[in-house]
C-alpha cells in the first residue's frame, strides 16, 4: 500500500451539457503521482484543470472512466477519499465574519476531531503559516495572501496526506505569491504532504513544481519536469547579429552544418533555436570566425514553459485563454448542487 501511487487516473471523461450543446471538459485523463509529489497542472483558462481536480475530489462524478485518491474509489468510495484529502477550490474564505483561529476550529470539529485536537492542529497551522498576527481578527479583515493562507490552513486541518490546490495564487501580487509559495514548500517539507494544484503562472510551474502536467481543450498534452520539457520541446533561442545581410546569409549556411534546427535568417540576424544552445553558442561563433565571417553579436536566451506550450499548441498560453467563452451554465444540477454544498461545509 505504501508504494501505492497516491492518485491514479484511468480515462476520466466528463462531458457538460450546455443550453443542448456538449461541451467535453476533460477527456481520458490518465496519470499516477507518486506519494510526496509537488505536481502542477499548468494550462490557460478552459483547459480543464478545474473540472479534473473537481472529479478528483469527489465533487463532480467522472462522465466515464475511473480514479483511486489516497487507495479509494472516487466513485464507490467518495467519503474514504474527502476524509483523506484536503481541497481549497477557487472560491476564498473572504465572506466569514469568524475569527481566523475559530474558524480553523470549526473546520476541525465538522471533521470530527476532539476539540483538543482541532486546538492543537489550529495553533500548530497559525504557526506555520505565520497568521498568528491575524489569529483573533475576523476573516474578513484578511488581505488577499493571508486569506489564501487561511484557506491551506482549512483544507490542511485534519493532516491529510494529500492537498489539492485550485489557482491558489491567483489575483495575489507578486510578494504575496512568492510568500504563498515558500509556505507550501516548508509545508510539504514538514508533513511530507503531496501537493497537486493547478496553475496558469508560468513561472511557478517552471520554478516550483517537480512536474508539470500541460493540460490544453481537455487533455494532457505534456508531463515532465520543467526542465526536460523544455529541453525537449523548445530549447534556447540563439541570435547570431552581423555586420550587414550578406554576411548573415553566408553565416546561414554556415551555422546550418552545426545542427539539424532549422536556421533563419532576419535581416542582418541569424536565429535558430536548440536544445543545446550552450554548448552550440560558442561553437558556432569559432566556426563563423573560422569562417572569416566577423559575428558582432551574439545571444542565447532559455526557454519558458510558454516558448513550450507554443511549440505544442501553436499558441502561447495568452493567446489559448484569451479565446475562451465567458462563463458556462452547468445544467447538472445535481453535480452543481453537491459542489456548493461540500465546498460551503469544507471551505
Ligand atoms: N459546471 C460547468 N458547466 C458547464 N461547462 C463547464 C462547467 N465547468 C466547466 N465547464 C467548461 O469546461 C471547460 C473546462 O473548464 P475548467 O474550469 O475545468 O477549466 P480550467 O482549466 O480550470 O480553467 P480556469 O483556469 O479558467 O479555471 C470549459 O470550456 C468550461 O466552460
Amino acid at each position: 500500500m505504501a508504494n501505492e501511487p497516491i492518485i491514479e487516473a484511468d480515462g476520466l471523461t466528463k462531458r457538460f451539457t450546455v443550453k443542448k450543446k456538449t461541451v467535453e471538459a476533460v477527456t481520458d485523463l490518465t496519470f499516477q503521482v507518486e506519494r510526496g509529489a509537488l505536481v502542477a497542472f499548468l494550462g490557460p483558462n478552459g483547459a480543464g484543470k478545474s473540472t479534473s481536480l473537481r472529479m478528483l475530489t469527489t465533487l463532480i462524478p467522472p462522465t466515464s472512466g475511473a480514479a483511486r485518491v489516497v487507495g479509494f474509489d472516487i466513485l464507490r468510495d467518495p467519503a474514504d477519499v474527502r476524509a483523506r484529502i484536503g481541497y481549497v477550490g477557487q472560491l476564498t474564505s473572504g465572506s466569514f465574519a469568524q475569527r481566523t483561529r475559530d474558524e480553523l476550529l470549526s473546520q476541525g470539529a465538522f471533521y470530527g476531531l476532539s476539540r483538543t485536537a482541532s486546538v492543537r492542529r489550529a495553533d500548530e497551522l497559525i504557526e506555520s503559516l505565520d497568521l498568528a498576527p491575524f489569529a483573533t481578527r475576523s476573516v474578513q479583515q484578511l488581505s488577499g495572501g493571508q486569506k489564501r493562507r487561511l484557506d491551506i490552513a482549512l483544507g490542511l486541518m485534519h493532516a491529510p496526506p494529500l492537498l489539492f490546490l485550485d489557482e491558489p495564487s491567483t489575483g495575489l501580487d507578486p510578494q504575496s505569491r512568492a510568500n504563498l509559495w515558500q509556505h507550501i514548500l516548508d509545508l510539504r517539507a514538514t508533513y511530507g504532504t503531496t501537493v497537486f494544484l493547478t496553475t496558469h503562472y508560468l513561472e511557478e510551474a517552471d520554478r516550483y513544481a517537480e512536474r508539470v502536467m500541460v493540460m490544453d481543450k481537455g487533455r494532457v498534452i505534456a508531463d515532465d519536469t520543467a526542465a526536460q520539457l523544455k529541453a525537449n520541446l523548445a530549447g534556447d533561442l540563439l541570435t547570431f547579429g552581423f555586420a550587414d545581410e550578406t554576411d548573415a546569409a553566408a553565416a546561414v549556411a554556415v551555422i546550418q552544418r552545426l545542427t539539424d534546427r532549422e536556421v533563419r535568417r532576419e535581416g542582418a540576424s541569424v536565429i535558430l533555436t536548440a536544445p543545446d544552445g550552450d554548448a552550440l553558442l560558442p561553437a558556432a561563433v569559432r566556426t563563423l570566425d573560422a569562417a572569416g565571417l566577423s559575428v558582432r553579436t551574439a545571444t542565447g536566451v532559455p526557454p519558458t514553459l510558454d516558448d513550450v506550450f507554443l511549440a505544442l499548441t501553436g499558441r502561447t498560453l495568452r493567446e489559448a485563454g484569451e479565446g475562451e467563452p465567458a462563463e458556462d451554465e452547468e445544467t447538472d444540477a445535481a453535480a452543481s448542487v453537491e459542489e456548493k454544498t461540500t465546498t460551503g461545509a469544507n471551505r
